[in-house]
């Protein structure tokens, strides 16, 4: 199969792990005989840096123009530290999924069997969870009107959803479900926002056509508690951009770290895979990051956008068989890790290569 490739890995440790997926997609084609291509563009602090933009013209045309996406992350502590900066790196993230339509985000909380241990979480409450996340990306308090008032001593973010939009998410979560354990959990906040209102009336207006998928709403704040109390409890799980976002980093110590977490963002044109993680300011330059999230990103593009299920199997199973041989980046070692099994992010990624 012949197919062009955008890397895009942004700022910080988003180069880094970045990286290690291309080399993955690199093997991948030789092993499986495919022809991939693939070009760079900038995002993030390192576009702003080069032109002032933080998403320039010309990685969005290329974008566009490419089959896949493999996106690394942004964000630099330059403007965390600084809440008057006008241009942000975050801003050429969410510019990104609104201009390519990304508006479901699928991040799974896959828990490989070796990282029962890695947790805080007890290994008999986390063992056999499996939960897929459907997130809204293109909608919510991030992309409604913002700014202050009153002479800048009161600020506000407008959050807002549309039918439509609601709707094609929990669509593409309800398909999710039927495929799975036709197990559906919605989390609003419809207690309280009218956001959250609509949300769960059209989740409910869609349920007839679903009537093999078990659908149950549950508030947010309710579910995040759930989420480390009963893990299992969760199959398919579809929530507003905001919750979602949040969720899944606590979601993340299901599967043991940040660094093992993948994502596809999809939507109406080129779809972009992406570690649900940032640009992690603390350990940027230390060679540390666990390249896994970056390199299960790559899995989730092969079968999702080019319906490489054989090619995305045999990262997943390289993965586990790096897992089961006792190798650990330092977040996923414990102490009863030997010091010799503890890789660098470089290494880590070497020791995949030679298991596909
Ligand atoms: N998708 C994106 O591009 C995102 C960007 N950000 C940006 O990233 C910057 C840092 O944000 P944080 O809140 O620190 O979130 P973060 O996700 O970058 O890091 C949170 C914690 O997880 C650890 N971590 C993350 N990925 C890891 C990996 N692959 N291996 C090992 N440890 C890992 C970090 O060291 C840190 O302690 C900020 O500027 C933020 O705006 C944050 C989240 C997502
Ligand atoms: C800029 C943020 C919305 C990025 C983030 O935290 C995420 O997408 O998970
Ligand atoms: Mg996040």
């Amino acid at each position: 199969m012949k197919k062009h490739i955008l890397i895009v890995p942004g700022d910080g440790i988003g180069q880094e792990v970045t990286e290690v997926g291309k080399k993955v997609l690199e093997k991948i084609a030789a092993k499986f005989g495919h022809e991939f291509t693939y070009d760079e563009a900038l995002i993030g602090h390192v576009a702003i840096e080069a032109t002032g933009n933080p998403l320039p013209d010309e990685t969005l045309e290329k974008m566009r123009a490419s089959d896949a996406v493999l996106f690394g992350a942004v964000g630099h502590p330059k403007y965390d530290n600084d809440p008057s900066a006008k241009v942000r790196p975050e801003q050429g993230l969410l510019k990104m999924r609104k201009e390519l339509g990304l508006y479901a985000n699928l991040r799974p909380i896959k828990l490989f069997d070796e990282l029962l241990g890695a947790s805080s979480i007890k290994p008999e409450i986390l063992r056999g969870s499996d939960i897929l996340f459907f997130r809204e990306l293109t909608g919510d308090i991030y992309f409604g009107e913002k700014g202050r008032k009153n002479e800048g001593d009161t600020a506000y973010d407008i959050a807002e959803y549309s039918r439509y939009e609601v709707e094609r998410i929990a669509r593409k979560a309800f398909d999710a479900a039927r495929t799975r354990r036709k197990k559906l959990c919605s989390v609003d906040k419809a207690n309280v926002l009218e956001t959250s209102r609509l949300w769960r009336e059209v989740v409910q207006k869609l349920a007839p056509e679903y009537p093999d998928v078990e659908v149950e709403h549950q508030f947010v704040d309710s579910a995040a508690m759930m989420l480390i109390k009963d893990p299992k409890r969760f199959d398919v799980v579809v929530t507003a951009n905001l919750f979602g976002d949040i969720l899944t980093d606590e979601a993340s110590q299901i599967a043991g770290s940040m660094g093992m977490l993948a994502s596809a963002s999809v939507g109406d044109s080129t779809g972009v895979y992406e570690p649900i993680h940032g640009s992690a300011h603390d350990i940027t330059g230390k060679g540390i990051a666990n390249p896994l999230a970056s390199v299960l990103s790559a899995a989730l593009l092969l079968d999702i956008s080019f319906g490489l299920k054989a090619e995305s199997d045999a990262i997943i199973a390289a993965v586990d068989k790096l897992l089961k041989d006792g190798f650990r980046t330092k977040d996923i070692a414990d102490e009863t890790t030997p010091a010799d099994k503890i890789l660098n992010t470089q290494a880590a990624g070497e020791e995949l290569l030679k298991r596909i």
